[in-house]
């Protein structure tokens, strides 16, 4: 029996592994599944170059647990080790790596975000065992195999032992703070999410099969059941395959493995395929999101040569698509490095920008392969690319093919198709094209209708991010402007070069206003009389597009140098001067009476922008049925 020192300087490496990492211990079996994994796809590659001459047959790798003896073990069929390799990787190499690892980040090691990262390979298990074991023999002929024991201090010992079978079994003793990984529930928990889609399979135990019954059996024969080996693990899920192999079913399934607890199909997947210049696998799938942005459950989740790794991909995946779901497979992530590394990494964001190309390429072959089911699924879907629009501009620059505007009416209009129905219609007198916008249809019904009445176009944008969308639409496309159908009176908002005719004279309007001014007293509308026809609406109540959008910028975050403070309410009561009411109002001598029919009016003008709520409400009923009497 040979015994060593490792070659380390610090002392007892084990108890600051232990510290260091303390908010991952987990990812120990992770570690030692991946190195079980990369041994045995090794031997595979050896025995197809004819390196090795051993048979491969079906190999597995075998996690046990035998709680008297306190041990966890994780079995492989891989290549195995020499007692000199043994020597120098576990001696050495993986020594000197969690040395390295320990001095770089003993300092730093406070932020859990770093470690929480960092793979630390094999030494990964004295996070949870106070002793561990090596059984292990090599793939090379006449080699023997060896046992290497060592309990956490940097003295080990190696002899050789018996083991007949070719591979390695890592026993470890685990220690008395970590008794939960004695636990099969808990290692099946770990095994499910980091190993579900490992390459080779996992057996944890075994599991009870129910064997068909022979053809021509008697009627109370029982079947015969037999005992199989549990394989944890499907180890060819749908983005290690090729798209021509699958089917939108195969996705579908695929969607449920990754997400049992999802019920509901995906809208559209995505198929990520790329080897060069980075490698990266995946599949994305756009859930049926509404409105909602909150995100927090089924994220992206990615993988490391079918590992999973984290469900964190922030920085990876471009902010927009986070909303997704799915899985990015990529050995080039360098993943043991810390958030703040990752973003700056130039093959991250090469790998960030290709997401994003892809997906807008997706959308243009969705919408042109068939439109009719895209625009069905747009109210789904809107979010995620409004989202990007707003975000990325080289997704923003190809939208123009695939982002929708859809009318109050359900048209559905591309950029390019919208601007050139309304341009005819929608440009004011200065030659810029006004779009008309909604985001209620009911609760601006009346404002719609005024808008339609015009002839003009009303879109539906009803998302909360709508506001940031059209400001930089507004900033990037020429010579148009965006205004929702309440920001003023239609003459307004899209302003022509005709006649204005006025019933009152200046002076008339001046009494008007001021007396409507007096009756409405305490309320903040600022009173505006305008000249239009007789027959449009003696009051509406009208709330500016600026700060009504950056208010509304502001309650989705952003909304520039105003975020700082909170936007009141702003209204405009617009008085149509023309009408016969406002000839009635003035033309009446008693005070009081003028007072009742102002405040009735406004109530009705405050009616139809969803404003009257409350006492004001019941009064305003009360005082309606009064009057039928
Ligand atoms: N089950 C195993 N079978 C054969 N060799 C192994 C096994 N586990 C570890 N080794 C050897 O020990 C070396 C060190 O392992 P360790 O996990 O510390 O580092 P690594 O796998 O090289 O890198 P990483 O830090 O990414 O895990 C491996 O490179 C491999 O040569």
């Amino acid at each position: 029996m040979a015994t060593g020192s490792i070659n380390v300087s610090v002392e007892n490496i084990f108890p600051l592994i232990k510290k260091f990492l303390y908010s991952d211990h987990e990812i120990f079996l992770r570690e030692l599944i991946s190195n079980a994994t990369d041994a045995t796809t090794k031997l595979k590659h050896l025995t197809t170059i004819g390196e090795a001459k051993v048979e491969y047959g079906n190999p597995i790798i075998e996690v046990k647990i035998d709680k008297d003896a306190k041990t966890l073990t994780i079995k492989d069929q891989g290549i195995g080790m020499t007692g000199e390799e043994v020597e120098k990787y576990i001696n050495q190499v993986a020594f000197s790596g969690a040395e390295e690892f320990l001095e770089k980040y003993k300092d730093s090691a406070k932020d859990a975000g770093i470690i929480g990262h960092f793979g630390l390979g094999f030494y990964s298990a004295f996070m949870v065992a106070e002793k561990v074991e090596i059984l292990t023999k090599s793939y090379k002929e006449d080699s023997k195999a060896v046992r290497w024991v060592c309990d956490g201090s940097p003295e080990y010992t190696l002899e050789e032992t018996d083991k007949s079978d070719r591979g390695t079994e890592i026993i470890l003793h685990i220690a008395d703070d970590s008794t939960e990984f004695l636990e099969e529930f808990r290692i099946r928990e770990l095994l499910t999410k980091y190993n579900k889609f490992n390459q080779i399979p996992i057996k944890f135990g075994t599991k009870t099969e129910t064997l068909p019954l022979p053809e021509g059996a008697a009627e109370d024969a029982k079947p015969e059941t037999i005992e199989v080996d549990n394989i944890i693990n499907n180890t060819n899920p749908a983005w290690t395959k090729s798209p021509s192999e699958l089917k939108d079913e195969d996705y579908n399934n695929f969607y449920r493995e990754l997400y049992p607890m999802q019920f509901e199909d995906p809208l559209f997947h995505i198929h990520l395929n790329v080897d060069y210049p980075f490698n990266l696998t995946g599949v994305l799938f756009f859930p049926k999101l509404g409105n909602n942005l909150n995100i927090e459950k089924d994220k992206i989740q990615l993988y490391q040569n079918q590992v999973f790794v984290t469900d964190e991909v922030k920085g990876i995946v471009p902010d927009f698509l986070m909303l997704l779901r799915g899985v990015i497979d990529s050995p080039d992530i360098p993943l043991n490095v810390s958030r703040s590394y990752l973003q700056a990494d130039g093959a991250v964001k090469k790998i960030s920008s290709y997401i994003t190309k892809k997906v807008a390429d997706k959308m243009v072959s969705l919408i042109n392969d068939n439109r009719e089911d895209y625009e069905k699924k747009w109210n789904d879907i809107k979010i995620v690319i409004e989202y990007g629009m707003i975000s990325e501009d080289k997704f923003y620059e190809k939208s123009d093919k695939f982002a929708l505007y859809p009318t109050t009416d359900g048209t559905y209009y591309l950029w390019n198709d919208l601007i050139e129905k309304i341009k005819p219609t929608q440009t004011d007198k200065d030659g810029k094209t006004v779009i008309l916008y909604a985001n209620n249809a009911d609760e601006q019904h009346s404002y719609i209708e005024s808008a339609k009445e015009k002839g003009y176009e009303v879109l539906l944008l009803d998302s909360p991010i709508v506001p940031h969308l059209i400001q930089k639409l507004e900033a990037s496309k020429e010579n148009v402007s965006f205004a929702r159908v309440d920001a003023d009176h239609i003459n307004n908002l899209i302003k022509k070069d005709e006649p204005k005719i006025s019933k009152l004279n200046d002076s008339d309007k001046e009494t008007l206003k001021k007396q409507i001014e007096e009756s409405i007293n305490d309320q903040k509308f600022t009173v505006q009389l305008e000249d239009l026809d007789s027959t449009d609406a003696p009051f509406t109540l009208t709330q500016p597009e600026f700060f009504r959008r950056m208010k509304d910028m502001q309650a989705t975050g952003g909304g520039g140098m105003f975020a700082m403070g909170g936007f009141p309410e702003m209204y405009n009561l617009v008085v149509n001067s023309n009408s016969d009411f406002a000839g009635e109002l003035l033309k009446k001598d008693n005070a009081d009476e003028k007072r009742v029919l102002i405040n009735q009016a406004l109530d009705l003008a405050k009616l139809s922008q969803n404003l009257l709520k409350g006492k004001e409400l019941t009064d305003f009923i009360k005082r309606s049925f009064e009057n039928l009497k």
